[in-house]
C-alpha cells in the first residue's frame, strides 16, 4: 500500500452530545479512490465536512502528508491541497459553464468566490478554463448558463469547478445523486479520468460506482468503522451485509 496521503485518528463530531462521528481512524492511500459507505446517517458527510475543514472535531486529529491540518479554516486545506466538490448548481443560473470555471480558477481557493468579473482579469483564465471543461465532457457547453444545463452536466461542471483547484485529494459528496444510468455511466469515466495523480475520496450510495471505482471501501455506521478493505472483500463480510449492502446492494 502506498503511504497516506490523509490520516484521521480518533475523529469525533458531536452535535450536542449527540455522536455523529465517534472516533474514526481513516488512512486513505496516496493515489487511491477511496469510497465511504454506509446508510443513512451513518457519519459520512460529517467525516467529509470534519476532513475538510468545514467542521471542527470535537477531538481526534487529522493530518495531511503527515502535517497536522485538525481544525484548519475550510480555504487553509483547500490551499493545501484538498477540495471537494460544491452543489453550485443553483448559485449562478445565469453564469456561463465557462465563467464557472474562470471564476473557480481566479479564487485562490476555490471557495471566495468574487461578485464583481472583470472580463479583462478573467480572460487570462479562458484556455485553462476551456481545457477543464473538455476534460470533463462539456467543451461544447462553454457558453451555456448554468441554469440551461442538463442535471447530469451541472455535475460534471461542479467537478470542473473542484478541478480547478488542481487538487491533490479530491472529495467528491455522492457524485452521482439523482443521476440516470447514462449520466451515472459517463461519471464513472469521468472520475477514472480525473483521478490520475490525485487521491479521490467519494461518499456514495450507488454501489455499482463504489465496485467500478474504489480501490478502498470504508464503511461507516452509528459514526464508527464497521469494515475497511477492497469492495469485494467488504460485500462479502456478514457485519455489512446485515448492516447495510444486503439492502443497498438490491440493485441500485
Ligand atoms: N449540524 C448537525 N446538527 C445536529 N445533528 C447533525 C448535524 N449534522 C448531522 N447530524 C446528525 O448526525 C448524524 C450523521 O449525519 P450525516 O449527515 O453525517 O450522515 P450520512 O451518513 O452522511 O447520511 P446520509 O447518507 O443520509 O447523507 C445524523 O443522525 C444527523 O442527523
Amino acid at each position: 500500500m502506498p503511504p497516506p496521503i490523509l490520516q484521521a485518528r480518533g475523529l469525533a463530531k458531536q452535535f450536542r452530545g449527540f455522536h455523529a462521528v465517534d472516533g474514526v481512524d481513516l488512512d486513505i492511500a496516496a493515489g487511491s479512490v477511496h469510497a465511504l459507505v454506509g446508510p443513512n446517517g451513518a457519519g459520512k458527510s460529517t467525516l467529509f465536512n470534519l476532513l475538510t475543514g468545514f467542521l471542527r472535531p470535537s477531538r481526534g486529529s487529522i493530518t495531511l502528508d503527515g502535517h497536522d491540518v485538525t481544525g484548519l479554516a475550510p480555504d487553509r486545506v483547500a490551499r493545501l491541497g484538498v477540495a471537494r466538490s460544491f452543489q453550485i448548481t443553483t448559485l449562478f443560473p445565469q453564469v456561463t459553464a465557462r465563467e464557472h470555471v474562470e471564476l473557480a480558477l481566479q479564487a485562490p481557493t476555490g471557495l471566495g468566490w468574487r461578485f464583481w468579473r472583470s472580463e479583462d482579469r478573467l480572460g487570462r483564465f479562458r484556455d485553462r478554463a476551456l481545457a477543464l471543461l473538455d476534460d470533463v465532457g462539456l467543451a461544447d457547453a462553454a457558453e451555456v448558463p448554468a441554469a440551461a444545463l442538463a442535471y447530469g452536466r451541472k455535475r460534471a461542471l461542479e467537478l470542473a469547478v473542484a478541478l480547478a483547484l488542481d487538487p491533490r485529494v479530491l472529495l467528491l459528496d455522492e457524485p452521482t445523486a439523482g443521476m440516470g444510468a447514462e449520466d451515472v455511466e459517463r461519471t464513472i469515466a469521468l472520475i477514472r479520468a480525473v483521478r490520475a495523480g490525485r487521491t479521490v475520496v467519494l461518499v456514495e450510495h450507488n454501489m455499482r460506482v463504489v465496485a467500478n471505482l474504489a480501490d478502498r471501501v470504508t464503511v461507516l455506521t452509528h459514526g464508527k468503522v464497521l469494515v475497511e478493505g477492497g469492495y469485494a472483500e467488504v460485500r462479502a463480510d456478514p457485519r455489512v451485509i446485515t448492516a447495510y449492502l444486503g439492502e443497498a446492494h438490491a440493485d441500485r
